[in-house]
């Protein structure tokens, strides 16, 4: 297999991060949003890149859903949501008629997509790249990992929700992590009780610690528990505001800065500046 193209597309990208969950639903994405939010917010250049082809919903988390794919000489452009060029999308959903549509390919064409994004986006200068991967362990992490190789991920992170099952799956995905020798970066517990709107008393409406037991008992670093929060909800349901592109973009920017769970986020963020140590 030759990696050179991907090689040379993800020259000047300093660390490579990986976002997995073992089941979908998690909120693989929304952290995937979050996370890079945050590190915008810490003054880093960040990239997206949603190869979630079962549900690719990076693009209406940021307001983006007519955006097209643009070629240029040195490859596919990400989208820029802000108006620095400092947070690039590239999602699969870009390639979608509508919204509505899903990816129904086979195995090989679903592989072979995702090698194109990741051999033929040009990314520039980046100080992060996450990618938002599919649910679970397939050959689709399979073939992301493998033409990755040489370039070497940072790691992942891995998402999960407080009930056990999740907890089960995000351990079948630490096997594979450590079947295909990516480092893990650490545990995120998402949806990890609800806060309160008016008296913030925190409710564990599922089994609460699942992440943080996992954590420990694997040695892993967990990351932070991100509690349920309604107005994320409204926020990523309501992404249609504005009429005007770029406004619209600042505008869902600012709505996440300042939501709940930003200063959470930002912390989590920091925990992956300082795992992911430039040499
Ligand atoms: N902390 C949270 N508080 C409230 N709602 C949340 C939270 N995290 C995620 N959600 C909601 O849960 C739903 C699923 O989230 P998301 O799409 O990020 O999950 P996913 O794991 O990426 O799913 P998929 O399997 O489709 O890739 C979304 O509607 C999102 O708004
Ligand atoms: S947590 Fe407190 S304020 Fe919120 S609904 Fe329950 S009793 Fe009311």
């Amino acid at each position: 297999m030759n990696n050179k193209s991907t090689i040379q597309q993800l020259s000047k990208v300093k660390h490579i991060v990986l976002v997995l969950s073992g089941k979908g639903g998690v909120g693989k994405s929304s952290v995937t949003v979050q996370l890079a939010i945050s590190l915008l917010g810490l003054g880093k250049k960040v990239g997206i890149l949603d190869v979630d082809l079962c549900g690719p919903s990076i693009p209406r988390m940021l307001g983006l859903e007519n955006q097209k794919i643009h070629q240029a000489t040195n490859g596919w452009v990400p989208v820029f949501v802000d108006s620095e060029k400092k947070l690039g999308v590239m999602s699969i959903g870009f390639l979608l008629p509508d919204k509505n549509t899903s990816v129904v390919w086979r195995g090989p064409k679903k592989s072979t997509m995702i090698k194109q994004f990741l051999t033929d986006v040009y990314w520039g200068e980046l100080d992060y790249l996450l990618i938002d991967t599919p649910p679970g362990t397939s050959d689709e992490h399979l073939s992301i990992v493998e033409y990755l190789q040489k370039w070497k991920p940072d790691g992942a992170v891995l998402v999960t929700t407080p009930q056990n099952i999740s907890v089960m799956d995000v351990r079948k995905e630490l096997n594979f992590c450590q079947k295909v020798s990516l480092p893990v970066i650490g545990i995120i517990e998402n949806m990890s009780g609800y806060v309160c709107e008016h008296c913030s008393e925190c409710t564990n409406i599922f089994s609460s610690g699942g992440g943080l037991q996992m954590a420990k008992e694997f040695g892993l670093n967990f990351l932070g528990a991100i509690p349920i929060d309604t107005k994320l909800v409204e926020m990523l349901d309501n992404t249609q505001t504005s009429e005007n592109r770029e406004n619209k973009h600042l505008q869902l920017i600012q709505n996440y800065k300042s939501s709940n769970l930003s200063p959470l986020f930002s912390q989590i963020a920091q925990s992956v500046i300082s795992c992911c140590k430039d040499d």
